[in-house]
């Protein structure tokens, strides 16, 4: 990508705390602690509503114990501003979650476009061998919220290896379910 207004990277070290096997994690961040887990390259003409913010992702491939490598993740700060993923190479899924616990997956595989719907939590996650890289669009005011994801404990579910060259879900041992709507426990 050319004419970026900015890069950001994320190294192993900048993921403490986000994967269930700490144990795993730390003898990852002690070796390869400074390796660039992802980098995002974006351009921003500028924050009004009406305009969009749009770059590339390249997320390495990588796990944690049984858990794949991932982004971050987070809501838009203005949660009901949505975005688009476009993959252009790699092996992915978009891992998103309502605030109520509800949880959804979609496959990223090269030319698949996966649509992140107003208010869903999302992160992706590098199920493969190669980088995962990706082509994103949203909204300039969108903003981002990582709270949502640390205030819980993480997403409700892990993306793990299932053993046989694929991935599967399982519930996360640390989530805390979020108090939503009236009366909610
Ligand atoms: O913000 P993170 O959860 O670290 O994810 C990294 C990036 O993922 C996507 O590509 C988003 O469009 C970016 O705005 C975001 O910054
Ligand atoms: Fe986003």
């Amino acid at each position: 990508m050319t004419g970026r207004t900015r890069r950001y990277e994320k190294r192993y070290d900048d993921l403490l705390g986000l994967f269930a096997n700490e144990a795993a994690f730390t003898e990852i961040a002690r070796t390869r602690g400074a390796e660039i887990a992802y980098r995002v390259d974006e351009f921003r003409p500028s924050d009004r509503a009406g305009d969009v913010i749009f770059g590339t992702s390249m997320l390495y491939p990588g796990r944690v114990g049984d858990e794949f490598i991932f982004t971050r993740g987070h809501i838009h700060a203005v949660s009901d501003r949505p975005e688009i993923y476009f993959c252009q190479s790699g092996h992915g899924v978009m891992l998103m979650e309502l605030a109520d616990g509800t949880i959804r997956t979609e496959e990223m595989t090269p030319n698949s476009v996966v649509y992140v719907a107003p208010h869903w939590i999302h992160r992706s996650v590098n199920v493969g061998t190669e980088p995962l890289v990706t082509l994103f669009c949203y909204p300039a005011d969108a903003g981002q919220d990582y709270d949502i994801i640390a205030s819980a404990g993480g997403m409700r579910d892990l993306i793990v290896d299932d053993g046989s060259g694929g991935w599967t879900r399982i519930p996360n041992p640390r989530y805390r379910p979020r108090v939503t709507g009236s009366g909610a426990a």
